[in-house]
């Protein structure tokens, strides 16, 4: 008799090849609207799945994993980041979390330096000025932003991300230092030139450029809280491309306002998607909407994670790509 195939609800649209494999492999159920599901349609999903395929849009907590079925072996997270879900609560229940890791490491570190290029060099406020008719002609004075050729840059959160980051950066001609958990391995500091701040109060205080790539976990709540962004030199850049909430959002835009700081990209927020409406009055952000892995190659291959951590693990295997709540 054929093996039954495992009910796997998938709770927002993906690429269509990856929807059409799910569908091959698995008793698959899908989000055709896209709209994301209700704590009700959470519920009744953990209640009836073998495997959940959520995304960052939906908040597994232990509320709502409190009310899964027996059946809810596997979280397969359509995502890098898992704050999303409360692992340690699913770990407990005997429930395995898998993310996609890896995939969008190169896209989301081009964005990072997307936005690393357009708050110093202005670019958003360059392409107002020209869609408005401002633009009356080159001048020697006129939207003058500053060089990163040369400067600092401050990596918090020296990962898979981070690293990609750096090594995009030295291309562009900036010193490396990075603040970890853990010092990487010698080769990498040597690939990259990078100077490694077991302090980060004392790396902040010397950067031109901070920028964001650890994940939000309880010990980077606010990491840079409104203390440490004081520490930051005026003339300071900040970049996030991590989660928002790794940052003090209301302490950032305080300093901003102020011109303590001389400019934020953000890609992340604390309280997405709502964005403080103050952040969308400053001159000197560039933000988006949360989009640094936005390749359809990226959004494809983390489809395919997926598949693999679901396959792997109903054929009787550790999932490649499991999280535990030791690794947070
Ligand atoms: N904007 C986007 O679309 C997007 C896309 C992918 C990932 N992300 C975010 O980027 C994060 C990083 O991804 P990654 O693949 O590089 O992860 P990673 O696990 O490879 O790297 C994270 C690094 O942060 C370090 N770290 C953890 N806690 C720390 C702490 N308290 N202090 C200092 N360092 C700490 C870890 O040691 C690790 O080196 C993800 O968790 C996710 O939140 C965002
Ligand atoms: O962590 C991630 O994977 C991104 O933030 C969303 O794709």
């Amino acid at each position: 008799m054929a093996k039954k195939k495992p009910v796997v609800v998938v709770t927002r649209k993906l690429p269509e090849v990856v929807e059409t494999r799910m569908r091959e492999l698995f008793e698959t159920r899908l989000n055709e609207n896209d709209r994301p599901f209700s704590q009700a349609e959470l519920v009744e999903a953990v209640r009836t799945a073998d495997v959940l395929v959520p995304t960052v849009t939906d908040r597994i907590d232990s509320s709502v994993l409190s009310q899964a079925g027996e059946n809810l072996k596997l979280i397969a997270n359509f995502g890098n980041g898992v704050d999303n879900i409360d692992v340690v609560t699913a770990n407990n229940r005997g429930i395995n979390v898998t993310n996609t890791p890896g995939v969008l490491t190169e896209d989301t570190a081009d964005m990072t330096m997307a936005l690393m290029l357009s708050v110093p060099r202005r670019l958003a406020t360059g392409i107002s000025a020209l869609e408005s008719g401002e633009w009356a002609g080159w001048s020697p004075t006129w939207m003058l932003g500053h060089r990163i050729w040369g400067k600092r840059l401050g990596i918090i959160g020296m990962g898979r991300i981070g690293q990609a980051v750096a090594r995009r950066a030295k291309a562009f001609g900036m010193s490396i230092h990075y603040h970890n958990r853990r010092r990487v391995a010698d080769e990498i500091e040597e690939e990259l030139e990078a100077t490694y701040w077991e302090s980060l109060d004392q790396m902040l205080a010397r950067m031109d450029v901070v920028s964001v790539h650890c994940p939000h976990t309880p010990a980077t709540f606010h990491l840079l809280s409104a203390r440490r962004l004081k520490l930051l030199k005026k003339d300071a850049y900040v970049v996030n491309t991590a989660r928002g909430e790794v940052i003090d959002e209301n302490a950032l835009i305080r300093m901003l306002e102020a011109g303590d700081l001389a400019g934020a990209g953000l890609d992340v927020f604390e309280h997405e998607p709502a964005v403080n409406p103050k952040l969308a009055k400053l001159e000197n952000v560039v933000l988006l909407p949360h989009m640094g892995s936005a390749t359809i190659e990226g959004r494809i291959e983390m489809g395919e994670k997926v598949i693999i951590n679901i396959k792997t693990f109903m054929d009787g295997h550790r999932p490649p790509d499991r999280v535990l709540p030791s690794m947070l």
